[in-house]
C-alpha cells in the first residue's frame, strides 16, 4: 500500500470478510461450546496461546475457533490495519479530527542513530532532563529535605501515573511519599493538605492543556495553602513544577519550572512523557527507562509480527467478534495482583474515551456497536462481590484475568492461593456444573424445606462462559510497560477495524460547556432557558 493507504481503507462492514463472519455467526452461536472445543482439540491451548514481550496470552477459553479466526485475520488484511499501524508509528496525522499524529511510541523508542524514531532529539532531551530532575527529588527525599510529592492532574494526566506508581510500588525504594489529587471535589485535596508541611512538599501540576478546570482549581488551592503555611513567592519555584504542552499558561500561573511534551501525545497515552514524572520519582531513572523499554518491545511486536500471531491485533479481532457478532456489551478486567488495582480505571479511559464513538472517520454513522463497557476489580476481592452474576447471571461477560507468576512479597503460600483462585475462576466459568451434578451434591442448606430439584437448579452453572488470561512472569517496570502498551495497541487496532478515530474525545466537551454555563447560575439563581429538572435541582442546590 502507498503511504496514504491508511486514509483509504475500507470500513470493516464493507469487506468480504465481514460477510464471511456474518455467514459463520449463526451456526457458530448455535453449536459452539468451550468444553466440546477442548475435547475435540487437545492442542487448542497451544494454538491459542500467544507469546509477546514479557507476557503470554491464553486466548483458548474465548468463544472462537480456527474458522472464525481465519475470517477475522482476513478482516484485518482487508481493512488495512497494518497500513494504519504503520502510519501511526511513522507519525502520520492519524488523529484526523485534530490534525495530529499519535506518536506515544516515539516516547519509548531508544536513542538509536542508525534507526532514529520521529522527534528523537526533542524526546530524549526532555527525558534526560526529566529523569535527572526525578533523581534530584529522590536525593532531596533521602537527605530529608522533601517528605511528600503531590501530583495534581485528572484523566490521562492522573490515571496512568497513579496506576504505575501503585503497580510498581514493589520496585520503589527511598523516594518521598506520593499523593494524587484529581477531583474538583475539594474533599480530596482538603483531606490531604493538613497532613503536609509546605516547605517539605513538592507539587506537580500535570495538565496537557493547562486549562482543565479541576486541575487548575486544585493547583490554586495548593498554591494558596503553600503561601499560607510557611511558603513564600520565592520558594514557589522550588515547590511547584509543571508538566504540560502549554508552557505559557504554566508560566502565567506562576510556575517557572516545567517539563514539556507535544500535541502528538494524547492525554490517555501520556504516562510515557513528562506526565510520568511521579513514576520516575517513585522508581528512579533506571526503572523508568526499563518501563519505556518494555513498552518499546511491545511496539516492535505490534509493528513486526504477522497478523496471525500479533497479540494486539488478535485481541482487537477477538474484541470485535465478541462485540459485533456475539453481542457482548461489556468486558471485565480482573488483575489478580493488588498492585494493579487501578488498571481497570486506566483502561476505562483508554478504551472508552478512545473507542466510545458513533461515527467513523468520514463522519458516517457506524454500522453497529463500538466499544464495550470496560470494568473490573482485583481478584480475589471481586470473587466476593460480583462473581455471582458472572457465573449465574443472564448476561455473558467476557473476562480478562491477569495473573503474575512471581510475587514481590515473601508469602509464597498466599501467592499460591491467589493464583489458584484466578485459575479456578476461569475454569469454573468454562466448565460450569450441570443440574445432574448439582443434584448429587449435598446442599449446605439441607435444613431448609425446599424441593431437591428446585435447589439443584439454583446450584446449576451453565458454564461455557468465555475468558482470556494474560500471564506475566513478574510485575516489574518492563512487564508493566509492555502490558500497558499492549492495551494501547489493542485500542488502536480496534479503531482501525471500526474505521473510527481512537485519538480524539469530542464527547467530553458538551458537559464542560454546560458546566461553564451552570456555574454562574448557581450563584445568581438564574434558571432562564433551563429544562425543568435542571432548574428544579439548581434551586434545591441553592437552598431555595
Ligand atoms: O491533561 P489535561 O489537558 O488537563 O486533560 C485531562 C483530561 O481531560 C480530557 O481531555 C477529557 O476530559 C482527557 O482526554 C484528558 O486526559
Amino acid at each position: 500500500m502507498s503511504t496514504d493507504a491508511w486514509r483509504a481503507r475500507p470500513r470493516c462492514d464493507r469487506t468480504p470478510a465481514w460477510a464471511w463472519l456474518q455467514a459463520l455467526r449463526g451456526p457458530f452461536v448455535a453449536g459452539f461450546d468451550l468444553r466440546a472445543a477442548f475435547a475435540a482439540d487437545p492442542a487448542r491451548f497451544e494454538a491459542l496461546a500467544f507469546e509477546a514481550p514479557h507476557l503470554l496470552a491464553d486466548l483458548s477459553k474465548a468463544h472462537w475457533n480456527a474458522e472464525i479466526r481465519s475470517a477475522l485475520n482476513a478482516l484485518a488484511v482487508e481493512t488495512g490495519v497494518e497500513a494504519w499501524r504503520d502510519a501511526q508509528l511513522a507519525g502520520e496525522p492519524v488523529n484526523t479530527t485534530e490534525g495530529r499524529a499519535a506518536l506515544h511510541s516515539a516516547l519509548r523508542a531508544p536513542r538509536d542513530p542508525a534507526l532514529p524514531a520521529p522527534h528523537a532529539d526533542e524526546v530524549h532531551a526532555v527525558l534526560d532532563a526529566l529523569l535527572a530532575y526525578a533523581e534530584a527529588v529522590r536525593a532531596r527525599a533521602q537527605s530529608g529535605q522533601i517528605d511528600d510529592v503531590v501530583h495534581i492532574g485528572i484523566g490521562g494526566s492522573d490515571l496512568g501515573p497513579r496506576l504505575a506508581v501503585q503497580a510498581l510500588r514493589g520496585h520503589a525504594q527511598g523516594g518521598p511519599r506520593l499523593h494524587f489529587v484529581s477531583n474538583v471535589d475539594a474533599h480530596e485535596i482538603t483531606a490531604l493538605l493538613p497532613g503536609l508541611q509546605a516547605r517539605r512538599t513538592l507539587f506537580i501540576v500535570a495538565s496537557k492543556t493547562f486549562t482543565t478546570q479541576e486541575t487548575m482549581a486544585n493547583a490554586q488551592v495548593a498554591r494558596a495553602w503553600f503561601l499560607q503555611n510557611g511558603g513564600d513567592e520565592s520558594a514557589l519555584a522550588q515547590h511547584f513544577v509543571g508538566l504540560t504542552t502549554n508552557l505559557e499558561a504554566a508560566a502565567a500561573f506562576g510556575i517557572r519550572h516545567c517539563f514539556g511534551f507535544w500535541d502528538w501525545v494524547g492525554g490517555r497515552y501520556s504516562l510515557w512523557s513528562a506526565i510520568g514524572l511521579p513514576i520516575a520519582i517513585a522508581i528512579g531513572a533506571e526503572g523508568f527507562r526499563a518501563m519505556l523499554a518494555g513498552a518499546h518491545a511491545m511496539d516492535r511486536h505490534w509493528a513486526e509480527t504477522p497478523i496471525a500471531r500479533n497479540l494486539p491485533i488478535q485481541l482487537a479481532l477477538l474484541a470485535l467478534w465478541e462485540r459485533n457478532f456475539l453481542g457482548f456489551a461489556s468486558r471485565c478486567v480482573l488483575p489478580y495482583h493488588q498492585d494493579l488495582a487501578r488498571l481497570p480505571a486506566h483502561l476505562q479511559q483508554l478504551e472508552m474515551e478512545s473507542l466510545g464513538k458513533r461515527v467513523d472517520l468520514a463522519g458516517e454513522p457506524l454500522p453497529g456497536e463500538s466499544v464495550a463497557v470496560t470494568w473490573g476489580e482485583p481478584g480475589s476481592n471481586s470473587q466476593h462481590s460480583f462473581f455471582q452474576a458472572l457465573h449465574q447471571g443472564t448476561t455473558v461477560v467476557p473476562i480478562e484475568f491477569i495473573l503474575v507468576r512471581q510475587p514481590t512479597h515473601t508469602e509464597p503460600a498466599m501467592h499460591a492461593m491467589l493464583l489458584a483462585n484466578g485459575l479456578a475462576q476461569s475454569r469454573a466459568l468454562m466448565m460450569g456444573k450441570s443440574e445432574a451434578e448439582a443434584r448429587t451434591e449435598k446442599a449446605s442448606t439441607a435444613a431448609v424445606d425446599i424441593d431437591a430439584g428446585v435447589l439443584a437448579r439454583h446450584r446449576t452453572f451453565t458454564g461455557n462462559r468465555p475468558s482470556t488470561t494474560l500471564l506475566l512472569e513478574r510485575l516489574d517496570p518492563a512487564s508493566f510497560g509492555a502490558l500497558v502498551a499492549l492495551y494501547e495497541h489493542r485500542v488502536s487496532t480496534l479503531g482501525a477495524l471500526w474505521g473510527i478515530n481512537p485519538f480524539d474525545q469530542w464527547g467530553v466537551e458538551l458537559g464542560k460547556q454546560m458546566c461553564n454555563d451552570l456555574l454562574p447560575r448557581l450563584q445568581s439563581g438564574d434558571t432562564g432557558g433551563l429544562d425543568g429538572s435542571t432548574a428544579g435541582l439548581l434551586a434545591r442546590l441553592r437552598g431555595a
